[in-house]
């Protein structure tokens, strides 16, 4: 399979789709007839540039090519993956999946970002049905992972599997609607929530801010990190969902919803509502308030990577299979990262303790690389840093991408000193140094011993190798310990 994406319709979510394609290493072509289509794709790719690589203590893959075409044809044909994203209308669907059936691979998979039709429905009509799955993503595409993948009942079984592969591949989480239905899983609860709110700003109860404030200081957080059902569960107490359920069972035959019904959207319903939205967020422009949307959820998102919960366990699955080993060179080079929105401080710039953090990762680097990795670890030995310096040299500022390169400076018996340059990867200047003494460890009696031969071998073999390439400072005695 060629690592090719087609992107059909290049607005808010075909946008979505490029970046994160392009980011995952996919070369993307995208057909949109809209002559301002590439200047509006190229802002949210800006975006996505600044804010997908944050979620990643990996170096990404190399960004794949993003190209436009005036021929659909052109866009589809041979790509491995089709999305199409034009506007939710279903005769113009059905006239764009005609036109991408007729041109591409019958092995490609055809995914759709319809928010609300079912398959069968896109499927009407199709030179081939089983080709087309729907696959609902939720803005911004580049950094939300979920994609609720509905086949319906003619869907083809490989395309199918094929589509989860290509989405997991690209860091998403492929949400498998076995039955089809209007608006999927997710859209109903959002649509349920958007109906519930437009009756409380009718009815002159709650402003859009309020309703906002309702959300995000309170049940928005818990979402986030345990969905509904486990919320209540906890909600329950010690008895659990049972309880939560016999409490506020009651409640849902007295009027606490109008989820029946919907408010005309009169003229004076669409001002009020529109009107109290620019009170409330107009000072700030539509690309402004895209950034700070990203910055808070690349920082909860890191944040979920921390506890290994919900959406950041699947970041943290998905990095695994970034990393890439060290090749042995002079120097190593440990770390290449992009600098995290959530790792700035008061200054506007990354704080110094995260140069601790990039030199520990540069240091667990060597570790992994000379065999004292995480089985090593967990055989009971290890190594401990016992003396650290850093050199501030330039400011890091957020989103810079950084690389870190590595001299093992000293490599015998229980001793290892490492000396690490970190530099800004677009211009190799010098960000920092760091000069970091490191002792080998038994973590049974948690005092220093030498290491396993086969380790042992390894950390002399790299210091003869680095021994004259360093550019370090003369390498000290070390410390009697
Ligand atoms: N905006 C949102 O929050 C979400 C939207 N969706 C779904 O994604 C799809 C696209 O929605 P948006 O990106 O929001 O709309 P949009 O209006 O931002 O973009 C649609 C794009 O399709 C292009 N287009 C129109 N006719 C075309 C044709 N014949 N061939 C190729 N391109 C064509 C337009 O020029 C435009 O750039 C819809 O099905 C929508 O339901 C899914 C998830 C979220
Ligand atoms: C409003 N909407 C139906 C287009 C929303 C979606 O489909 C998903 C999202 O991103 O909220």
């Amino acid at each position: 399979m060629n690592k090719i994406a087609a992107i059909v319709g290049g607005g808010v979510i075909g946008g979505g789709w490029a970046a994160r394609f392009a980011l995952m290493g996919w070369d993307v072509r995208v057909f949109d007839p809209d002559p301002e289509a590439q200047r509006k794709i190229g802002e949210v790719v800006a975006g996505a540039e600044r804010a997908l690589p944050m979620l990643y203590d990996a170096p990404m893959p190399a960004r794949g090519t993003i190209s436009f075409h005036t021929d659909l044809a052109e866009a589809v044909a041979g790509a491995a993956y089709i999305q199409e994203s034009v506007p939710e209308r279903l005769e113009l669907k059905h006239k764009v999946l005609a036109a991408i059936q007729a041109a591409c691979s019958p092995e490609s998979v055809i995914g759709s970002s319809t928010s609300g039709f079912k398959p069968s429905e896109l499927q009407q009509g199709a030179a081939r049905p089983g080709q087309i799955v729907v696959a609902h993503p939720f803005n911004p595409v580049y950094l939300l992972p979920l994609v609720e993948l509905v086949p319906g009942d003619d869907a083809d079984e490989p395309i199918f599997e094929q589509a989860c592969d290509i989405l997991r591949a690209i860091g998403m989480y492929p949400l498998h609607v076995q039955a089809e239905i209007d608006a999927h899983i997710a859209d109903r609860f959002l649509e349920a929530v958007w109906r519930e709110a437009l009756w409380l700003v009718n009815d002159g109860i709650a402003t859009t801010e309020q309703i906002d404030n309702a959300i995000r200081y309170g049940f928005g957080l818990r979402w986030a990190q345990m969905g509904l059902f486990e919320t209540y569960r906890v909600a329950g107490g010690e008895a659990g969902m049972r309880h939560f359920m016999e409490q506020f069972g009651p409640c849902l035959k007295w009027p606490w919803t109008k989820l029946m019904d919907v408010p005309e959207f009169t003229d004076e319903l669409v001002d009020l509502i529109a009107g109290q939205s620019d009170a409330q967020s107009g000072h700030m422009s539509i690309r402004q308030l895209e950034r700070l949307r990203d910055n808070n959820l690349v920082a909860m998102l890191r944040a979920l990577k921390g506890q290994e919960a919900a959406a950041g366990k699947l970041i943290l699955d998905h990095e695994a299979t970034m990393q890439q080993p060290l090749v042995d060179e002079v120097p190593l080079i440990t770390v290449r990262r992009k600098v995290p929105v959530d790792w700035v401080d008061v200054n506007g710039h990354m704080n110094e303790g995260r140069y601790g953090q990039v030199f520990s990762d540069a240091s667990e680097a060597v570790m992994t690389h000379v065999g004292a990795d995480r089985a090593y670890i967990a055989a009971g030995h290890s190594y401990f840093t016992a003396e650290t310096s850093i050199k501030y040299l330039a400011e890091t500022l957020v989103g810079e991408d950084i690389l870190v390169e590595t001299r093992v400076t000293l490599g015998d018996g229980k001793k290892l000193r490492l000396w690490h340059e970190m530099k800004r990867a677009a211009d190799g200047e010098m960000l920092a140094s760091c000069d970091q003494f490191l002792l080998h460890v038994s973590l049974a009696t948690r005092r220093s011993c030498p290491p396993l031969a086969d380790v042992r071998d390894a950390v002399e073999r790299l210091a003869r190798l680095h021994a004259g390439a360093s550019e370090g400072p003369a390498p000290r005695a070390p410390r009697d310990i």
